[in-house]
């Protein structure tokens, strides 16, 4: 095995795989803020009753993530009483609960029984004006006296900009330095309406870490309007962040926020002995398909990890290599998440490697020529329509069997095209 090679991934052999260590990069070393009890209820169909929620913090718990986020008991009455139950379950993960920056909630929020609050306010002019009304000095007042009284409740607490990368960066550096002063555990920087790109994200966390306290956690949320939330997560850890917001599916407001299972995959092919050490792999499916009952949507066929092609193969020079190594077409082994992989035949980008293992699966001894053969029927079928494994493996039996009778001649007539079929076909492929 080349060296950095793991049994459970194929990624060892990147030519673009870091070759040094970045003192700032934590891509080891980072906890998952789980938030689908908080930010995935602000998806348009959530609806999660008591009991719902609390099948989902085990769940979460289960999985293995560092925290679980819940909405604000502020929000309605059942909501605090949710909160309250769920930070008696005595789970391993830490509970917190997100607020605004506002006594009121915070009260609320320090009675709950949660191990701490996550505090946020927007900073960018946009929110400023038309969301709280409030200026930056108003906003540190306001954070002083918050943060202050949280943790004199004994509670962990962390403060986050709301519209972190449409804030001006002064402003932003500024609060975030009285904030740490304050002595909070963490910061965080949101890119609340997805516009940030990796290279942003990198600079505004590099920049922000170097003016913290080396002991402040840096914590990054991002939405997925254009797309980037995983990527960005990815960005933000590299330049030295320390935990992520996700949610099961990426649910949340909007189009939602960096998915638990695309930051899996994603920090798997940088360290995957560590992801596996902390999180349950093999859980993530369920755990998707828990949310997905939940919400009443599907999994994406394009999910990673579990979309249900994630580990299909289809066209023909990929079956081939894939059977004979499947690192040659996959970054991630499906077994290491309990995931199952298809090589896919009956259609016209099939080639005879493909057809020769399936024929091996069955049983059937048939020379290469004959494979070949074989391969060129279900090409001239499936350029009509996708044929089913049973139609192939139908074609396979039936070969072998006129070949062990000696049956020439109905080997020839399997190999036609029947004229019904020429027939139902459409004009162009008849003709
Ligand atoms: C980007 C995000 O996802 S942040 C998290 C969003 N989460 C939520 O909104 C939780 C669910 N929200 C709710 O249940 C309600 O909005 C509540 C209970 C928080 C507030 O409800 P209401 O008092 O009826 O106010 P409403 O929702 O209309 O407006 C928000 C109020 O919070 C103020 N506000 C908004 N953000 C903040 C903040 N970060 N810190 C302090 N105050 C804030 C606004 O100025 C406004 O105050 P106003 O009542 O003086 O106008
Ligand atoms: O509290 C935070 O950091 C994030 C809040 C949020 O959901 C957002 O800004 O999109
Ligand atoms: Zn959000």
């Amino acid at each position: 095995m080349p060296p950095h090679a793991s049994p459970i991934a194929n990624v060892s052999s990147s030519p673009y795989a870091p070759k040094y260590t970045d003192s700032l990069s934590r891509l080891t070393n980072w906890s998952i803020i789980e938030s689908t009890l908080r930010e995935g209820e602000q998806f348009a169909n959530a609806f999660f009753d008591t009991a719902k929620k609390i099948e989902i913090a085990k769940a979460l718990d289960d999985f293995g993530v560092e925290y679980i986020e819940l909405t604000s008991p502020a929000a309605s009455e059942q909501s605090r009483l949710d909160c309250i139950a769920i930070a008696n379950l005595g789970l391993k993960a830490k509970i917190l609960t997100h607020v605004r920056c506002h006594m009121d909630d915070a009260r609320i929020a320090c009675e709950t029984g949660v191990d701490g609050l996550d505090v946020v306010i927007g900073t960018s002019s946009y929110l400023r004006e038309f969301s709280h009304g409030k200026d930056m000095e108003r906003i540190i007042k306001d954070a002083t006296e918050v943060i202050n009284y949280v943790k004199s409740k004994g509670l962990e607490v962390r403060f986050s900009s709301e519209d972190s990368f449409r804030s001006d960066l002064v402003d932003l550096l500024n609060l975030y330095k009285a904030v740490d002063q304050l002595g909070v555990n963490r910061v965080g920087i949101a890119d609340t309406v997805g516009c940030a790109n990796p290279r942003q994200v990198y600079d505004l966390v590099k920049t922000l870490r170097s003016v913290l306290k080396p002991t402040t956690d840096i914590e990054c949320h991002f939405h997925n309007d254009t797309g980037c939330a995983t990527a960005n997560a990815y960005a933000a850890l590299e330049a030295g962040a320390t935990h992520i917001d996700t949610s099961v599916l990426g649910i949340g407001e909007r189009n939602g926020i960096t998915p638990i299972g695309n930051l899996i995959a994603r920090m798997f092919t940088v360290d995957p002995d560590y992801v596996a050490s902390k999180y349950q792999l093999h859980k993530l499916r369920d755990l998707e398909n828990l949310i997905a009952d939940a919400v009443e949507i599907q999994v994406p066929f394009n999910n990673c990890i579990t979309g249900y092609c994630a580990f299909t193969h289809k066209a023909g020079i990929h079956a081939k290599a894939i059977l004979n190594n499947p690192a040659t077409y996959e970054i991630l082994k499906p077994e290491v998440f309990g995931m199952t992989r298809y090589v896919s035949i009956g259609h016209r980008l099939t080639g005879w490697n493909a057809v020769k293992n399936r024929a091996e699966q069955l049983g059937l001894a048939l020379s290469d020529d004959d494979l070949k053969a074989i391969t060129g029927k279900i090409k001239k079928l499936a350029d009509i329509k996708n044929q089913s494994m049973e139609d192939v493996d139908g074609l396979l039996r039936n070969f072998h069997a006129y070949k062990v009778a000696g049956d020439h001649s109905a080997i020839e007539q399997l190999l036609v095209l029947p004229d019904e079929v020429i027939a139902a076909a459409p004009k162009a492929v008849a003709a």
